[in-house]
């Protein structure tokens, strides 16, 4: 692309030269003729150009980073001489056509918005009205906004939701979104349902989700996620059914026992604490080391470390010459049935018993479950398997030097963590208390099965891939494998 520029006139004394690149916009501001500001602004993070005829103005509205802090919404708008009318039309439509349709996005988005007051420390409906939802307007983006009032409002709503939202947008942590897609589970056509992607804004205490599709630095970046909402891309994402009692949920994030669940619904009372609560949990638990009496079957798939790892380094090149999915690729499916469940209750063939001791089971998809926990590190989002953890009594001092090094999953190497990939699992307590957290939400502490099912979820994702970095084993460290 050539560069295209126009001037702007935001007052007698000042002006924007604002000049298209192949890559990015700049933004130059020129005032008493003498320049003053400039920014390059990527092409992601423009958000919408609109010559307005009623004011022979050009709007120009996009995020940048004030002081290398957050990302914050700028929208500046000046007055176009009248020769110059038809010039800015084009520019601001050559500007929209890189930004949106030469990448095949949509403009102006249509979403369907669930806030959860109650979620995280309890600022989700003010995060919204003050930082969210301007930035959609200023995009042009239509919505339909829901305020969660009670506990099961957004699973009853997405039930009988029409399909005709580009996006749900959960303004919310991890627990809506289970309550979103359990809704979408329990829809007239399921299949379909599932395939609206999902966008969090993380105003949740663990935001795991939010962590996993925008990385460390801005998995808690409400401006960062409502980006992602209108520039991210459907990304597609396994599911997993657990089933338990003849009762059939959609997880899409972990399900633990023992420790693991201990320390989030265990400390469900400490929510003020926001995100603090689950390290306190985990050296509560580390404390106490009790044991949690489970027995766990497994269906594996892979129980070799380096190769676990080097599926994930495979992918990390695949990545790079890859331009993220569209949903062109991957052509929505429909049905009246979710899709059936391959690994029945009876079906005893090619399971695997864990027999060691069990202090906590923690299987799940997506690096991150919390900013200081990178609980499954080769976890991909499409490879049809769920990862499974288990940490055993074996001894407190191991286990308490595995979880040093957690919050970049280096736990996952250590020799004590017994950590598998498998196509499905079954956990059947042996005693009658206990916490069982599926998504981060408590479920009955009940004998239940888990299975996968590769794709049946869809996200928006900025890059096509987790944004968690694997650390990769330390040269000289010792070798591990799986049980
Ligand atoms: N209006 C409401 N009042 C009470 N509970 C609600 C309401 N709306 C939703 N909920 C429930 O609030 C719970 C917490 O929400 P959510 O999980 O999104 O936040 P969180 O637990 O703080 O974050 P995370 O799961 O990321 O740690 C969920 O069980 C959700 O179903």
């Amino acid at each position: 692309m050539s560069q295209m520029s126009i001037e702007i006139h935001a007052g007698p004394t000042s002006h924007f030269t604002l000049s298209l690149n192949a890559t990015t916009l700049s933004v130059q501001k020129t005032f008493k003729s003498q320049p003053t500001s400039h920014h390059e602004i990527g092409h992601r993070y423009i958000l919408r150009a609109q010559f307005k005829d009623e004011t022979r103005s050009l709007s120009l509205a996009y995020l940048a980073r004030k002081n290398k802090a957050s990302l914050g919404l700028v929208v500046i708008e000046g007055g176009v001489e009248e020769p110059a009318v038809s010039r800015a039309k084009a520019w601001a439509e050559a500007l929209m056509k890189a930004v949106y349709d030469d990448i095949g996005l949509k403009r102006s988005r249509r979403f369907m918005v669930f806030v959860n007051p109650y979620g995280g420390t309890k600022k989700g409906a003010a995060i919204f009205a003050r930082k969210v939802e301007p930035i959609f307007k200023a995009t042009g983006c239509s919505l339909e906004v829901l305020y969660t009032s009670r506990q099961g409002h957004a699973h009853d709503v997405c039930q009988k939701l029409p399909l005709e939202f580009d996006a749900v947008i959960t303004v919310s942590g991890d627990g809506l979104i289970h309550e979103v897609l359990n809704g979408f589970a329990k829809h007239a056509d399921p299949l379909k349902a599932l395939a609206t992607p999902v966008a969090p804004i993380p105003t949740g205490s663990g935001n795991g989700l939010s962590l996993n599709l925008l990385g460390i630095e801005e998995g808690f970046d409400v401006m960062a996620a409502t980006l992602n909402a209108i520039k991210g891309q459907p990304m597609k994402v396994d599911l997993f059914s657990m089933t338990q009692g003849g009762k059939r949920s959609v997880s899409f994030m972990s399900q633990a026992v023992g420790l693991m669940a201990d320390l989030d619904i265990g400390t469900d009372n400490l929510r003020w604490m926001g995100e603090t609560r689950f390290t306190y949990g985990l050296l509560r638990g580390l404390l106490r080391f009790k044991p949690c009496p489970v027995q766990l079957s497994l269906k594996l798939a892979e129980t070799d470390k380096e190769k676990m790892a080097a599926a994930v380094h495979s992918r990390e090149k695949q990545k790079r010459e890859m331009v993220a999915v569209s949903t062109a690729d991957s052509p929505d499916k429909t049905g009246v049935s979710l899709s059936p469940l391959e690994h029945v209750h009876t079906d005893e063939e090619g399971w695997t018993i864990f027999d060691e001791s069990i202090l906590s089971v923690y299987a799940g998809k997506g690096p991150y479950v919390a900013r200081d926990f990178m609980a499954f590190p080769v976890s991909l989002p499409d490879d049809g398997l769920i990862d499974v953890m288990a940490m055993t009594t074996s001894s407190r001092g191991d286990l308490i030097a595995a979880m040093d090094g957690a919050t970049k999953g280096r736990s996952f190497w250590h020799p004590s963590v017994h950590y598998v990939k498998a196509h499905a699992y079954r956990i059947k307590p042996l005693k009658a208390k206990g916490y069982l957290s599926v998504d981060g939400e408590p479920y009955p502490f009940e004998e239940f099965q888990v299975e996968v099912h590769q794709g049946m979820g869809t996200l928006l994702s900025l890059y096509g891939h987790y944004a968690a970095k694997l650390e990769f084993r330390a040269p000289g460290s010792r070798h591990t494998q799986g049980t």
